[in-house]
């Protein structure tokens, strides 16, 4: 392993903003499954040596990604996905677990669109993990117009970022029927609401839900076309079929997937989510306005 090292796994829209970011103060590597024409890049043995990983790529692809090419030589790993996992309701946390010791795994949340951070835009950030020494090794490696905090709730930033997406299609919903703000406004925070409680009954803290995490995170996806999540949200209200959205897209909407383990998470353990519970029927061929109707429903 190489000391002192750092690479980008994944070379979508997030891994692209991370490697141009991390690459300001030091030699930063990326990779990812075809070639491209990006400053650093290397094949995927040169990036597994570096001491530091970044890892962005969709939480549906970790699991087999992982099983097919993790080898653990003590890196450091930092978790830049957002999403549960739809058919076992894993959450990413628990599927690192099996290949990455928890003192060497830390997750990266809060509101960042890849499109402003590859511009140099500020933003604020949380590096989320049960090792301190993580955050402030990985933290260093930030540029200045990332600014870092630290958490120890792993889970609730998990949770947070991964229901925002879910929310965010709800609140694309509402944009693309024209609701009107209020509607939207109402969405969001009893959408804000519902995350704390699941992510309560996960053990999660509230205060990251209030934070950079939860609230951050959720009042940009949801309030802007810049949003994958949302613009699913939009194509739905439009009555257009998943797979057409979906293809238009280009890119991974990760609050579809999620919406999947949500509800039967919620189901299993009897959680309150309407919210996210809609949005699941709804990308199951329900009517949007029939979902409105149960929702404003008491
Ligand atoms: N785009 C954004 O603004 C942000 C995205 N994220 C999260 O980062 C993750 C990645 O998102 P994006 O890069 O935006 O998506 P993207 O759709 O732009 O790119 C996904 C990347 O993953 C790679 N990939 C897909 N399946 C793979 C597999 N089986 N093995 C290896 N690589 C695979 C693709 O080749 C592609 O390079 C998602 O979980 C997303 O929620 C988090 C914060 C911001
Ligand atoms: O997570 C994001 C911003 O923080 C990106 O959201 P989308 O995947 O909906 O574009």
């Amino acid at each position: 392993m190489n000391k002192n090292t750092i690479a980008v796994i994944g070379a979508g829209k997030w891994g692209q903003a991370l490697h141009f970011a991390l690459n300001k103060k030091q030699k930063c590597l990326i990779t990812s499954r075809t070639k491209r024409e990006i400053e650093n890049f290397v094949d995927l043995e040169t990036a597994m040596n570096c001491e530091y990983l970044v890892i962005a790529i969709p939480a549906q692809e970790i699991r087999a990604w992982l099983k097919q090419n993790f080898k653990f030589k003590g890196q450091k790993i930092l978790v830049a996905s957002k999403g549960i996992e739809a058919n076992t309701g894993e959450f990413l946390n628990e599927i690192y677990s099996e290949f990455v010791p928890e003192k060497n795994i830390g997750f990266i949340s809060g509101p960042s669109f890849a499109a402003e951070v590859i511009k140099g835009l500020p933003c604020a950030l949380v590096i989320n993990s049960n090792s301190k020494k993580i955050y402030k090794e990985f933290s260093v490696f930030f540029p200045n117009f990332i600014k870092t905090y630290y958490s120890a709730d792993v889970i609730g930033a998990e949770i947070a970022g991964a229901y925002k997406n879910v929310l965010a299609i709800a609140s694309g919903i509402c944009e693309g029927l024209n609701l009107g703000k209020n509607a939207q406004a109402s969405l969001i925070a009893r959408g804000l609401v519902e995350m704390q409680r699941f992510g309560k009954h996960f053990g999660a803290k509230k205060s990251s839900f209030i934070g950079l995490s939860g609230a951050g995170d959720l009042f940009l996806t949801a309030n802007s076309t810049m949003s994958r999540n949302f613009r699913v949200g939009l194509g739905l209200a439009q009555n257009k079929p998943l797979d057409v959205i979906l293809e238009e897209l280009g890119e991974v909407a990760e609050g579809v997937k999620t919406s999947v383990a949500i509800h039967s998470l919620s189901e299993q353990h009897s959680i309150y989510t309407p919210i996210a519970n809609e949005v699941y029927k709804v990308l199951n061929g329900k009517s949007t306005q029939e979902s409105l109707k149960d929702l404003l429903k008491n």
